[in-house]
């Protein structure tokens, strides 16, 4: 039994309904019973002596409550004696028995007192055994209690030992259960601990393996190197068992050589002399050349002076004169019947047959000599024509330039003379090349030319050259920059060729610095020129330009001046020289007259001619001025402002320059009047001697 199991008994048997906490009902009941006090056995020993025997034992009032039974069964305690209470005396019997004096009954019943009073006694008798009976039985039940008591103060002690022995168990408990949570918090570390390692394990399992294979890897890579080296080492051994035969070989030829070397020793102890004698002469020559080759620097230096002067001496305005060869365009019968205003060479027609060509190219051909077969300066066209009276009338005309190039000319030959100008620019001088000559008469071909080598015109040819010289003047301390601007003016407009293309649009203005005698034109792209490649490319971006712009107005560039312009500065740090030249290359409008020019229904076509006309003579009026000014006209007006041609040329067509005309002729007899106007304005041109061209730098390069 569990000893909260005791002590709620405990508790029942103390708090038991309508019983005092420490006494049992009976025993309280015996204690205030004084008259029930003597023991039983002296009562009984009493009753035994003095009354009667006693009628009927005494019953021990029935113990009827569950509860009392409970109590038995569970603790073995004393049973409860339920209160006895004497028999209940009829009221009627008491007077009857205290009071004998009673008349009526006394008289009546005289002879049944005895008997009651033999029955009061016995009763009394009776009450008095009972007395005893339950004397002793309160004796026994206090016996009982008190053994109960000391039961139940033992058991409470027991509770007590058991209640400490609870606590002390559920401390135990406690401690155990904290010990148990360490433990496990202990063990889920351990497992933890035990999961890294078994991690750190495996990975170093994986890397041992890893290593394991890469070393497999090396070894299978090792071995195989070994193979090769084994296989290497036979090779090489069964070379070695060859060399040592060849060896043998060779030093039986050793010994051969050593003494042929010896037989050569002596005779190269013979050459030595000779070839010291020779090593001198070298020497001697090579001073020889070094002296040379500084004469000819000189020469060279001589020269370029020379050529200079040459140049001034000849005036600073030339003329040379071209006559392109006969196209098979030209030889159409729509190009032969054609007018000079049309641009024949251009045609699409079919070109014919090979027998009917020579036959149409004589018919074609204006007859054009070239008398001078050595200096190239003449050139003569003839001309035959029936009179009115019928007579055949033949003319003669003679004309003579500073060169003269045939029809077979090629486009190297014509810049060979044109060079010499170009280097001009290089040494500082202001340099203009005009083309002029009627539509189709050459003068693109000779300014920009094809896109072969053969046929690169001069703009190109003078770029190059341009550049070439200036690399070489770097070695002599000259660094140059270079810039280009390409501009075209139709119907007295400026059109930026290197532009956007907007021509006709913006309004661009020339003005003259007359302090640096530098020309600018306002809103027009100057580009740095870098390489002749990209001049190339430039001169082929304005060519396009330009035809994009002759889609709207057919054959423009025939009806505007193109003027390329290629500005050159030059310093020398070393000798603190500065010199600036420009380069003007001019491809004019075609020149051909008014009448022959088929403008006169067409009022765009009427203004661009006229517009030509006047500035090409303007041209021609400047030249003429230039050349009265020349002659000592000093105070001479130069009309540089009676067009944009002449104004944008005003500072390379002044006396200071130098300047080309490379008069384009068409070799067409039906362009025969045209060509003989043109021959006239260049002799003209050619006839005009324009004082002497100044370069404008500081000390002349010379060197
Ligand atoms: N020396 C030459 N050798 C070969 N072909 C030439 C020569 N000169 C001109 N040509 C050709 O003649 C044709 C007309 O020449 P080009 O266009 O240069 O004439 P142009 O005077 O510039 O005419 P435009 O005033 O219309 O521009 C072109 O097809 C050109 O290739």
């Amino acid at each position: 039994m569990s000893s909260s199991g005791l002590k709620r008994k405990a508790d029942s048997q103390e708090n038991a309904p309508g019983q005092p906490r420490t006494k049992l009902p009976a025993i309280a009941e015996a204690d205030t019973n004084v008259p029930l006090r003597p023991s039983r056995t002296a009562a009984n020993r009493a009753a035994v002596g003095k009354g009667p025997p006693p009628l009927t034992k005494p019953k021990a009032p029935p113990l009827s409550t569950s509860t009392t039974r409970r109590y038995e069964r569970a603790t073995s305690a004393p049973p409860k004696i339920a209160p006895v209470r004497p028999p209940a005396r009829p009221t009627s019997a008491r007077p009857t028995a205290t009071r004998p004096t009673t008349t009526r009954t006394t008289r009546a019943a005289s002879g049944s007192a005895a008997t009651q009073d033999k029955r009061f006694q016995a009763l009394q008798d009776q009450v008095q055994s009972i007395e005893s009976a339950r004397a002793a039985d309160t004796a026994r039940l206090a016996a009982d209690m008190e053994r109960e008591r000391a039961k139940l103060s033992e058991l409470e002690e027991n509770h007590m030992a058991l209640t400490r022995e609870l606590a002390a168990a559920r401390t135990q408990e406690m401690t155990h259960k904290r010990e148990l949570v360490d433990a496990s918090d202990e063990m889920e570390q351990m497992r933890k601990r035990h999961a890294r390692e078994m991690d750190e394990l495996e990975a170093q399992m994986r890397r041992r393996d890893r290593e394991i294979r890469e070393l497999k890897d090396e070894l299978r890579v090792c071995l195989d190197d070994l193979e090769r080296e084994r296989q290497t080492v036979s090779t090489l051994k069964s070379t070695i068992a060859h060399q040592s035969d060849a060896q043998l070989s060779l030093t039986t030829q050793v010994a051969a050589m050593k003494a042929q070397i010896d037989a050569l020793q002596g005779q190269l102890s013979t050459s030595s002399v000779s070839n010291s004698t020779l090593v001198l002469q070298l020497e001697t020559e090579r001073k020889r050349v070094a002296e040379l080759e500084r004469e000819t620097l000189e020469a060279e230096t001589i020269r370029r002076k020379l050529h200079n002067m040459v140049q001034e001496l000849k005036g600073n305005i030339r003329v040379f004169c071209r006559v392109r060869p006969i196209l098979p365009s030209d030889l159409t019968p729509a190009a032969l019947v054609k007018s000079s205003s049309s641009a024949s060479s251009l045609s699409t027609t079919p070109t014919p047959e090979p027998e009917d060509a020579e036959r149409l190219k004589g018919e074609a051909m204006a007859q054009i000599v070239f008398p001078d077969k050595m200096d190239h300066k003449e050139i003569v066209l003839h001309s035959s024509s029936e009179s009115a009276t019928g007579q055949e009338r033949k003319d003669e005309w003679t004309f003579s330039f500073d060169r003269v190039f045939e029809p077979h000319s090629t486009q190297m030959e014509v810049f060979e003379e044109i060079s010499q100008l170009v280097q001009s620019c290089t040494d500082g001088y202001n340099v203009c090349v005009f083309a002029y000559g009627q539509t189709g008469s050459g003068k693109s071909f000779t300014m920009e030319g094809g896109h072969t080598d053969a046929t690169v015109g001069m703009i190109p040819r003078a770029v190059d050259q341009v550049f070439k010289v200036t690399d070489d003047l770097r070695r002599k301390g000259w660094e140059y920059k270079m810039e280009g601007q390409f501009l075209e003016i139709y119907n007295e407009t400026i059109n930026d060729l290197l532009g956007k293309g907007e021509f006709d649009k913006k309004k661009h203005e020339i003005k003259h610095d007359a302090r640096t005698g530098r020309t600018t034109v306002t809103d027009v792209n100057v580009v740095a020129l870098r390489s002749p490649a990209q001049v190339r490319t430039l001169l082929a971006q304005a060519q396009s330009r330009r035809t994009v712009a002759a889609t709207l107005m057919n054959e423009r560039s025939s009806r505007s001046h193109s003027v390329f312009t290629l500005r050159i500065r030059g310093e020398n740090a070393q000798t603190r020289e500065v010199c600036e030249g420009s380069l003007n290359l001019v491809d004019l409008a075609g020149s051909e007259r008014l009448e022959k020019s088929g403008a006169a229904g067409d009022k765009d076509r009427l203004r661009e001619t006229q517009n030509i006309n006047r500035s090409l003579s303007a041209l021609g009026d400047v030249i003429a001025a230039l050349g009265e000014k020349g002659e000592g006209k000093s105070d001479k007006h130069i009309p540089y402002r009676n067009s944009k041609l002449t104004y944008l040329l005003q500072n390379s067509l002044s006396g200071n320059s130098k300047t080309l005309m490379v008069l384009n002729l068409s070799p067409l007899a039906t362009h025969l009047n045209e060509s003989l106007c043109s021959l006239r304005f260049a002799t003209k041109v050619n006839n005009t001697t324009i004082g002497t061209a100044k370069k404008q730098s500081r000390p002349a390069i010379t060197a």
